[in-house]
């Protein structure tokens, strides 16, 4: 789907992001692990357009037009919108008369389970419903790819269990859909990735590779003995990352 190559990102002289290749196959989830500031949000940005590089190259294939959705730890829903409102807001802002961005946003809200609460404001909603309603505002307008920068960091345990395991339906359903998420959890990583990119500390680059996808099992994976093993190595790609960054500073 999409390839980014010698990926390089400075602030002043702050650098960032240096030497960042990764790659992006259609139907594929990728999770983006790494210490904090390393740079995983910044390479959600780039990829949404909202940030310029400044050396690099980011190519879609042939057939792809960047079309993502976003969500982000906080839903920032509109508090004066009703919630079918807030969801509709990217087909409005594509042109599409009311009624009918009405009806798909509701439509949408049905699949993420938020069936009934259309006429609702964010502040009746808990955290867990203004996270569906993020992920439907997402999903909306059929984007090829998702962007999830930490959606369900802000959750209780189970509400972000429960959430992972419809984003895993969601993507069952659509097998062409990819996705990008940025996580601190290994265990999300692990549950939700077929393939977990490990990020080394600013300036952030690609520390390692971890393949899920083969050793994942359909039944009790959480519990697999595989499962532990895949946490134990994203652990310890995360920690050498660190320990480098730590031996080069001293
Ligand atoms: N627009 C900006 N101007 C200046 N510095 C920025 C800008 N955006 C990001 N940075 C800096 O870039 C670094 C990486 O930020 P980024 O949010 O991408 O990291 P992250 O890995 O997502 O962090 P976290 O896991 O804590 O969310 C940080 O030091 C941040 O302060």
């Amino acid at each position: 789907m999409l390839t980014l190559t010698d990926l390089g990102l400075r602030f002043g002289g702050l650098t960032v992001l240096q030497g960042l290749n990764l790659r992006l196959r259609a139907g594929e989830r990728v999770a983006l692990l790494g210490p904090s500031g390393c740079g995983k949000s910044s390479v959600l940005r780039v990829l949404a357009g909202l940030q310029a590089p400044s050396e690099g190259r980011l190519a879609f294939d042939a057939g792809y037009a960047p079309r993502w959705g976003s969500v982000f730890q906080q839903a920032t829903l509109m508090p004066w919108a009703r919630t079918v409102d807030n969801v509709a807001l990217p087909l409005r802002l594509q042109g599409l008369g009311a009624g009918a961005a009405r009806e798909r946003a509701a439509a949408q809200m049905a699949r993420v389970g938020l069936g009934g609460f259309e006429r609702a404001y964010a502040h009746e909603l808990s955290g867990g419903m203004q996270m569906r309603a993020a992920l439907a505002r997402a999903l909306v307008t059929e984007p090829e790819a998702l962007l999830l920068d930490e959606p369900f960091g802000a959750l209780d345990e189970i509400t972000r269990e429960r959430l992972g395991q419809e984003l895993l339906a969601r993507c069952a359903e659509q097998p062409s859909l990819a996705v990008l998420l940025v996580t601190h959890s290994v265990f999300e990583a692990v549950s939700l990735a077929d393939r977990i990119v490990v990020m080394s500390p600013r300036p952030g680059r690609v520390r390692a590779e971890i393949d899920v996808a083969s050793a994942r099992s359909a039944e009790g994976w959480a519990q697999s003995d595989a499962y532990f093993a895949l946490v134990r190595q994203a652990q310890e790609a995360l920690a050498a990352g660190m320990q480098t960054a730590q031996g080069a500073a001293a």
